[in-house]
């Protein structure tokens, strides 16, 4: 396909990330926001709790808690307590309270018996067999005790993490500000979605997945639009994005077209930290500091631009937003269903589909068209295989490293 792509001297891929993990520093903006809107959000402190978890000791099941006795197996009950009440007085042993699942263990009991192994005749209640001590009390702080540290600095905070906090009582944290990103597309050719498609025009879709993307990542998205191929307005671009964001994404004209200005004008304002990577789809992307924000020049191919932002700009954006751990994207092993046809030179990403076989082993099927410009085929994969730059193509039925989408 394209004998250029295989040229020596571009940056292996694993280099280029950490390249760009260590030029950015996070954002130092903090506010404090309510729980029910910090989904996605990135802590600020660590939290810690104020309260056990559980608050009191708390029977497990529907049944009687119990003063166990060795004597006999028949006990006086003396009362009952439902969840949110506590029973006052103390049990003695051989005294038992009817008590429901969450409610506070009488003082003075040691043990729970469900009631299905009690039998009830007025306020004497026989059990199957001796209880034993501790059975079925939840103890105060067994999950969570006063002071523990439960979510830290750096957490980018999930559903369940917000649960989390929701049961210890915090209702307001404190979170880095969302990112601010802009996001432009060049290139004369291009055509807005809705409008008529001109002759040798296409319609313009990058921006609708990298804006989607971002709209995932709980980033505000600041919208510049198409700008033709022309230096003077490519800069007017770069610098009305720089005033106002974090981090500036742009697609298209980071080539050596004679129309590829977004390397060129990258480096009249700011400084260009690299520019090409042995990486297929995305071999030219653009990396950079302006005077305020970071830049990211994705290629215009449409698959180019997706895999560098899933690749490269998606860690950038997670150090920027604060996450303490960037983790490296999950792989796993696959078993390959056809030839992965690669040449040395550089790191594949290729659309595939992965399923499991009645075995449960992991399979994994390319697609044919591999084409940068094939975005269907992108839209229909489950993950990409990545393929080191120095391997040449894999047979069948060997195993390959996926990364689902
Ligand atoms: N002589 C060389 N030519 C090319 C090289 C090279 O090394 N030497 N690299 C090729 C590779 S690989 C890629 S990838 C592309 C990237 O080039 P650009 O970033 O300059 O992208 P454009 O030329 O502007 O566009 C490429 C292609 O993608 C379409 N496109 C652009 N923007 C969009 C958009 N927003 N939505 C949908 N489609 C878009 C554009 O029409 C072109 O077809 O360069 C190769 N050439
Ligand atoms: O590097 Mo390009 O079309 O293969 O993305």
């Amino acid at each position: 396909m394209n004998d250029v792509c295989n040229a020596p001297g571009l940056l292996p891929i694993e280099t280029a990330i950490q390249n760009i993990l260590s030029s950015i520093n996070a954002i130092s903006h903090n506010e404090t926001i309510s729980i029910m809107q910090s989904v996605g959000r990135v802590l600020a402190n660590d939290v810690k709790s104020n309260i056990n978890v559980p608050a009191h000791n708390n029977s497990a099941m529907d049944g009687y808690a119990v003063c166990i006795s060795d004597k006999s197996l028949t006990y006086t009950q003396v009362g009952s307590v439902f969840a949110g009440q506590t029973f006052e007085g103390t049990l003695t042993p051989g005294q038992c309270v009817r008590i429901m699942t969450g409610a506070a263990i009488a003082p003075g009991a040691n043990g729970v018996v469900m009631q299905e192994n009690a039998s009830v005749n007025g306020d004497q209640i026989t059990f199957t067999a001796q209880p034993a001590v501790d059975e079925n009390i939840r103890f105060a702080g067994e999950d969570i005790a006063i002071n523990d540290v439960i979510l830290n600095a750096g957490d980018k905070l999930k559903a369940v993490d917000v649960g989390l906090l929701a049961s210890l009582g915090i209702a307001d944290i404190n979170v880095t500000r969302k990112l601010k990103v802009a996001v432009f597309s060049t290139g004369d050719e291009l055509i807005e979605p809705g409008q008529p498609l001109k002759k040798g025009a296409i319609y313009e879709s990058n921006r609708a997945v990298i804006i989607s993307a971002l709209q995932q990542q709980n980033v505000d998205v600041l919208d510049l639009g198409i700008i033709s191929d022309d230096k003077a307005l490519i800069t007017q671009a770069f610098l009305s994005a720089d005033e106002k964001a974090d981090a500036v994404i742009s697609s298209g004209g980071v080539s050596v077209g004679e129309a590829d200005f977004t390397k060129e004008v990258l480096n009249e304002i700011g400084n260009i930290h690299f520019w090409k990577i042995a990486m297929k789809p995305g071999k030219p992307f653009a990396f950079g500091k302006l005077p305020n924000s970071y830049f990211f020049g994705l290629p215009g191919n449409p698959v180019s631009a997706a895999v560098t932002f899933n690749q490269l700009v998606e860690p950038a954006l997670q150090k920027l937003s604060g996450l303490g751990q960037v983790a490296p994207k999950m792989r796993f092993n696959a078993i390959t269903t056809s030839v992965v046809k690669k040449r040395p030179g550089r790191a594949d990403f290729q659309r595939a589909t992965a399923s499991t076989n009645e075995q449960g082993d992991l399979l994994v099927t390319p697609f044919n068209k591999q084409g940068s410009g094939v975005l269907s085929s992108l839209s229909r994969a489950n993950c990409l295989i990545v393929v080191p730059a120095q391997s040449g193509s894999i047979a069948k039925g060997e195993t390959v490293s996926i990364e689902f989408l």
